[in-house]
């Protein structure tokens, strides 16, 4: 039974697949303490949230079985990514289910703040009626610029472009047809600042974009301009916001979004140009829907070792590339392991070569599972995740490789881990309607089903030697399944690899060891 962890409210309808699943616990906690989160995360094996609850490296810290964190939302700042790429925990998000909300939010903000509505308002139900003090601008035929055209950012433009706005954005990303396609006008950052006269932030929180609207960038902008942040708070610098419109530079701002949520009392909230929402964007049933829906999807994949999409800290990848590699995945990881384990010594050098059709495809998620594989025999906790990271750390160099030869194989894989002692290399292929097979140990060609106990032996090429190894194991009632035996030339160095039916004792390993013509025996998990 897999314990889900929720800590931030999120949809009921939502997370009805959740509820409804016989191997799931759902254990629904909001408002917890700290230091209440670091006890009830120890035992979970999926923690959802929100933007509220901060998933810090002490909490990851304490996640003994965690395997997946699921933001319902797009912003992942409250996690911290690194300290999970490093446990090997998953971090996914809904990147898609709150963009129209946050868009349509955004746009009620661009008009709330032009028609002075939110002050209308409050002065109407004080039982004023001065119509006066709440004169407001169009938006028609204005410019709106746009920092950060991504899903929300286009749907922003889309909007203002029916209220017959001109947009222009600035996005590094943004390619001229992406611009062209949306009707905006593709610009320098510099020069979006300076021809808005709103201006709206759509860009995550970054190190690149904390304070990205700074004091010097207010004195780009045109006189009386109207500034937006629906993004997160940070992008923009609150005191030299307050500044610009204190000094009549700014007009009017409109945040849902605060450097520290929730703000208090907070200075901005002092002057009548500013409108402001407690971190509304997505606050919509159908967006709170989409994405609880979303996330108890991904959790359920994940759990249950089955492909997800859209993890933060994996690059994504597509799912017709996911179909064709999902067969190849036990080889991957059953090649690496074996490798590891006939190998003595650490891996300095981990090279995987691929041949033949699967060559043809972007291998870069059987690579990482091959490196969990070998890693997992020196670490704990290895997965697909975290072990390219553990691999860097650990100076083991990856290489990848694509080759034209298979040999006569549809398909091969070949995995060579060198050490500081020696180079090993394990080859496999997957056999139409057999499963993986190991074709190639070191040269030796084989033909051995990667899975059970494995006994691999080298020795010398000589009469009786496989003989005596039976008799050997049949008198300690060791059972032999199935055996293979490779050499290279008649008489010369030679591997046996036997399938036993159960682990063998150390003493039975040594006593195989002090046979004259075997040099090396070792028992072999897969
Ligand atoms: N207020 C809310 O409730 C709410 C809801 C959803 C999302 N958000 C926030 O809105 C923001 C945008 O979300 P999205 O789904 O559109 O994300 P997105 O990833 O689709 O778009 C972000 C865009 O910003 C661009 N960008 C990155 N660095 C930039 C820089 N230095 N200058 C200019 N552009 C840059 C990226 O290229 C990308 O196109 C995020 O910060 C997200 O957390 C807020
Ligand atoms: O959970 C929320 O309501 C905030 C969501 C939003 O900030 C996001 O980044 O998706």
């Amino acid at each position: 039974m897999y314990k889900v962890l929720i800590t931030d409210p999120l949809s009921d309808q939502g997370i009805e697949k959740l509820l409804q699943a016989e191997d799931v616990e759902v254990v629904r906690k909001t408002g917890l303490t700290p230091d209440e989160l670091l006890l009830e995360i120890e035992s979970a094996d999926a923690l959802m949230v929100r933007s509220q609850t901060q998933v810090t490296s002490e909490v990851i810290e304490k996640a003994h079985r965690l395997k997946v964190i699921a933001r319902a939302g797009v912003g992942v700042d409250n996690i911290d990514i690194a300290a999970a790429t490093n446990k090997g925990i998953i971090v996914v998000n809904a990147p898609d289910g709150n963009t129209i909300s946050t868009a349509e939010h955004t746009f009620a903000m661009l008009i709330s703040l032009s028609r002075n509505i939110p002050q209308a308002y409050c002065s109407v139900i004080a039982g004023k009626w001065r119509r006066k003090d709440f004169v407001g601008v169009e938006l028609n035929k204005k410019t709106l610029s746009i920092i950060g055209l991504g899903r929300i950012g286009a749907e922003l433009a889309k909007r203002a472009k029916a209220f017959r706005m001109q947009v222009v954005a600035y996005d590094p990303y943004l390619s001229d047809e992406r611009a062209e396609k949306l009707g905006v006008r593709k610009a320098s950052l510099e020069e979006a600042i300076a021809a808005g006269d709103y201006i709206s932030v759509h860009t995550p929180l970054t190190k690149e974009t904390r304070h990205l609207i700074h004091r010097e960038t207010f004195s780009l902008m045109k006189d009386g301009v109207r500034i937006l942040n629906c993004a997160r708070g940070g992008i923009i610098d609150e005191e030299a916001l307050y500044e610009a419109i204190q000094s009549g530079k700014v007009a009017g701002a409109a945040l849902d979004v605060f450097e520290t949520e929730p703000p208090g009392n907070h200075p901005l909230f002092s002057l009548p140009q500013v409108i402001a929402t407690p971190h509304l964007g997505a606050s919509t049933i159908e967006a709170q829907e989409n994405v609880a829906i979303d996330v108890s999807e991904e959790v359920l994949h994940i759990l249950r070792g089955e492909p997800f999409k859209n993890a933060v800290n994996l690059p994504s990848i597509p799912a017709e590339l996911q179909q064709k590699l999902q067969p190849y995945q036990v080889l991957a990881e059953k090649l690496g392991q074996f490798v590891a384990q006939a190998g003595k010594g650490a891996p300095q050098q981990i090279t995987v070569t691929y041949a033949g059709e699967i060559a043809e495809l972007d291998v870069a998620p059987l690579t990482r599972t091959i490196l969990k594989g070998t890693l997992s025999h020196h670490l704990a906790d290895v997965n697909d995740v975290n072990a390219p990271h553990l691999a860097k750390q650990r100076g083991v160099r990856v290489v990848e490789q694509k080759t034209s030869s298979s040999h006569g194989f549809t398909q091969l894989v070949k995995v060579e881990v060198q050490t500081s002692r020696e180079t090993r290399s394990a080859t496999g292929t997957l056999l139409n309607g057999f499963g993986p097979r190991i074709t190639k140990i070191d040269d030796y060609p084989v033909d051995v089903t990667p899975e059970g106990h494995l006994l691999f032996i080298q020795h010398r090429d000589q009469p009786g030697a496989i003989g005596r190894v039976g008799t050997v194991l049949g008198n300690r009632g060791v059972n032999i399944a199935t055996m293979q035996v490779g050499r290279q030339t008649i008489g010369g160095q030679a591997i046996m690899i036997l399938r036993i039916d159960k682990s063998v004792d150390p003493d039975v390993i040594e006593t195989l060891k002090q046979m004259d013509e075997i040099q090396s025996v070792i028992e072999i998990d897969l």
